[in-house]
């Protein structure tokens, strides 16, 4: 017994994973599973405690007979099992029985007749028809899986096929059947080198690595594909391939509102790079005169050092294209140039503005904060423009940053270390401020240590042609016009003008006129009133000399326009060209040295 016993236990191990329901353990009684098929497959035996000692196999049963194995137990426990499980020949008989009596439990007395247990049968029947619910639903959940699965596979849009590790056709969609012209019939199973035979699935499930956006041209069709491999518990299955646009056509509709996107998004990028960056360069300054190029020598002497730097000057001289050209001349050029105008911005929105704000630092605060332009700034350049006009409370804070190079947003509990040059830049005369005490002193020291002061238009009139020459050019860009210069004139006018608005009053005027003008040359009655009266002071100033400069120029310029004339044979669009001025000019210029008709003739 004890043997055959101990040899059914060794099974127990392979039959774990089988449904078996679970031993109580509070029964006191002898059970027997029924497993599976019409025939006791398993016998378990249970002691009183309810603790599995053995397990017996069909072969054993057969081999040694159930009602025999069952008598020796129940002999050996003293107790009696039911007739009709020890009176069959064999234990299928016995199992018969009991599903025919629809009986699973019968009871166990011992020799006295008393009750000690259940012997307990687990019916087949039960047993499959919980099964087979389990099954018929899972069944109902795999159609619908299937259905759903099938609407997705069945795009009208693209193909689809899959193949399984030996490369045969598990399943396709009818897009993919009509682009390799077979049916679902002729296609499912097969290999997939009998539908397509360059295809590259065998190569997917081989190597295991996808592939995007291959080209893949069938039956004069092409597609842009992806193939890859499907993996279950980490081993390749199959592979998918797919084609991602119906055709060609639409890949490269896509790929053209790519493009477009990828332009915006450099044009946007390039915009904030701008917004964030310097624009201007030494070169970008005009000036020969002593005071202008020796303060662009110190600016570049400037742009080698690390120190703050102040720039004064009247307003329109220039102080923000310098701290332009300081910091794209400075090792930091490739860092961000951040401007603040101190002036524009209302004071109590300043601070968060320089030093940005913790997130919930006040109502309507942004999640997450906002960084101030301090932090925009690190490691490149702040330029903080009308510093005159910082409040003393903003001057006592920003006195702190520049000394402990380390700011704090509003409402935050961090200080944030950060490597920024800083340029400041004021039209207003910060040492008699700071005598009135409207500027802090020890600020204005930290402030002062490289001083340009930029010299207004008026102390360098010898710079006003240069400069009106460069801004035609600059305006000629900007407003798409097409003048060709100032005349001697209207030069003269500009040059007598005091400009108290300085290069940018030059420039304004300048792009005014422009504006108005039809001709190529601007002359003095286009230029604004205000400019013109100054011409008065230029007239009554004139020496001889000057006017028998300007005789001598004059005749040279007739003699110059008859000899073209001639040499165009009175055609005056030809004479034009070869003077190198423009239609217009020329007839103005006529007009001017009395050049029309008969006497035209005549000089001919
Ligand atoms: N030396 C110069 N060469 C060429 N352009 C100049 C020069 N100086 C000034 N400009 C031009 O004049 C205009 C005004 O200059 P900018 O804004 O730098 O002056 P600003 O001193 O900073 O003025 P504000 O004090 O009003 O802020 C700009 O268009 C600038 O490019």
């Amino acid at each position: 017994m004890d043997k055959i016993i101990r040899s059914g236990l060794d099974t127990v191990d392979s039959m774990s994973t089988l449904d078996f329901p679970k031993v109580s353990m509070d029964w006191q009684i002898y059970e027997v599973y029924e497993v599976f098929g019409h025939a006791l497959e398993y016998v378990y035996v249970v002691n009183k405690e309810g603790l599995l000692v053995g397990v017996l196999d069909q072969a054993t049963m057969l081999q040694v007979g159930s009602h025999k194995i069952m008598r020796k137990l129940v002999g050996e426990l003293e107790c009696q099992v039911p007739m009709c499980l020890v009176s069959g020949s064999s234990a299928n008989d016995a199992v018969s029985l009991f599903f025919r009596q629809k009986v699973n439990e019968v009871p166990v007395t011992d020799k006295a007749g008393r009750m000690i247990g259940v012997l307990k049968l687990w019916s087949l029947l039960d047993h499959l028809a919980g099964k087979l619910g389990r099954l018929e639903q899972e069944l109902n959940e795999t159609k619908k899986l299937t259905a759903t699965l099938e609407t997705v596979v069945e795009s009208p849009y693209e193909g689809i096929v899959v193949v399984d590790e030996k490369g045969h056709v598990i399943m396709i969609n009818n897009f993919y059947l009509e682009s390799i012209g077979f049916t679902r019939e002729q296609a499912m199973g097969r290999h997939i080198f009998e539908l397509t035979p360059h295809s590259e699935l065998p190569d997917i499930v081989r190597t295991g690595k996808a592939q995007f956006g291959e080209h893949w041209k069938v039956r004069d069709r092409e597609f842009m594909i992806i193939r890859a491999p499907i993996k279950k518990d980490g081993k390749i299955i199959g592979a998918l391939g797919k084609t991602l646009f119906k055709d060609m056509s639409l890949a490269r509709v896509f790929a053209r509102k790519l493009t477009q996107l990828e332009d915006d998004l450099k044009f946007y990028k390039e915009e904030l790079r701008k917004i964030h960056s310097a624009s201007y360069t030494f070169d970008d300054i005009i000036g020969e005169g002593l005071k202008i190029t020796a303060t662009v020598s110190l600016a570049q002497r400037a742009a080698r050092t690390a120190s703050t730097v102040l720039l004064t000057g009247e307003s329109g001289t220039g102080k923000e294209l310098f701290a332009h050209a300081i910091h794209n001349d400075s090792v930091r050029r490739h860092g961000p140039f951040i401007k603040v105008n101190c002036a524009a911005i209302p004071e109590q929105l300043l601070e968060s503005e320089l030093f940005g704000y913790a997130e919930g630092a006040f109502t309507g605060a942004r999640k997450g904060g906002k960084p101030g332009k301090f932090e925009l700034a690190n490691l490149g350049t702040i330029f903080l423009d009308e510093i005159g006009d910082m409040s003393l409370t903003m001057q006592a804070k920003l006195l702190r940053v520049i000394q402990e190079r380390e700011i704090e947003r509003v409402g935050g509990t961090q200080p944030c270390k950060i490597d920024v040059r800083i340029i400041t830049a004021t039209n207003r005369k910060l040492d008699a401020m700071v005598q009135e005490r409207t500027f802090r002193d020890d600020l204005y020291y930290r402030l002062n240590v490289m001083v340009l002061e930029l010299p207004c238009l008026r102390e360098r009139p010898g710079d006003i042609e240069l400069l009106a020459n460069y801004m035609v050019t600059k305006l000629n860009r900007k407003l798409e016009t097409d003048v060709e210069g100032i005349s001697r004139e209207a030069m003269k006018i500009l040059q007598s003008y005091a400009w108290p608005g300085n290069v940018r009053e030059l420039e304004s005027v300048l792009e005014r006129t422009m504006n108005m003008v039809d001709e190529p040359f601007i002359f003095p009655e286009h230029l604004p009133a205000r400019i013109l009266q100054s011409k008065m002071g230029v007239d009554e100033n004139q020496s001889g000399e000057q006017s028998s400069l300007e005789e001598g120029l004059n005749s040279a310029e007739k003699e110059l326009l008859v000899d073209a004339l001639r040499r165009a044979k009175g055609n005056k669009v030809q004479a034009a060209k070869i003077l190198g001025i423009h239609r217009s000019v020329l007839y103005r210029k006529l007009t001017k040295y009395g050049l029309g008709g008969e006497t035209l003739s005549r000089e001919l």
